[in-house]
């Protein structure tokens, strides 16, 4: 794993599930996870053998059950959490197969883009949530 200053780099794929209505489909955190309550964008970290989006595409069928048809990507940038610091790489997820759903036991629901709320994300999300609540994306 590749570090610095003695902490771990984590890199970590997520997809932004957005439907014809701009609402997005966010999980919550389980119990006994890190930031566990908080609501994020599905996803997980990326093994030594992939890319960002081969991780996208097996974290979104592992955790909410869905195939990835197409994802862009949408941001990309480094947290620096107290512990680790984590490589985000946020996709723009429109057209899939399937209903997404909590797969993993996790509650998961369907936001509409406008009400998202930087609160209820794990504190790495904040700009994200900013910038996606003040694009215009659906009428
Ligand atoms: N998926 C996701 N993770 C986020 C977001 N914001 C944020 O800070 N994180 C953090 C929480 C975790 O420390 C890390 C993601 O790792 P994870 O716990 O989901 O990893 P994983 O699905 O591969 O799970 P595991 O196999 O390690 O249990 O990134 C987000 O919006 N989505
Ligand atoms: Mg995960």
């Amino acid at each position: 794993m590749e570090e610095h200053n003695s902490k771990p780099i984590v890199r970590v794929a997520a997809g932004i599930i957005r439907n014809e209505f701009g609402q997005i489909y966010l999980t919550q955190r389980l119990e006994g996870q890190d930031f566990a309550q908080s609501l994020e964008f599905p996803g997980g970290k990326v093994e030594a053998d992939e890319t960002p989006e081969e991780a996208l595409k097996r974290e979104l069928e592992e955790e909410v059950g869905i195939v990835t048809l197409s994802a862009f990507p949408y941001e990309h940038f480094s947290f620096d959490y107290p512990n680790k610091i984590i490589e985000f790489f946020f996709y723009l997820v429109e057209e899939w197969a399937g209903e997404p759903f909590g797969r993993e036991g996790q509650e998961g629901f369907w936001i509409e883009q406008s009400s998202l709320e930087e609160g209820q994300f794990p504190p790495a999300n904040t700009d994200l949530i900013r910038k996606l609540k003040s694009d215009i994306c659906c009428r």
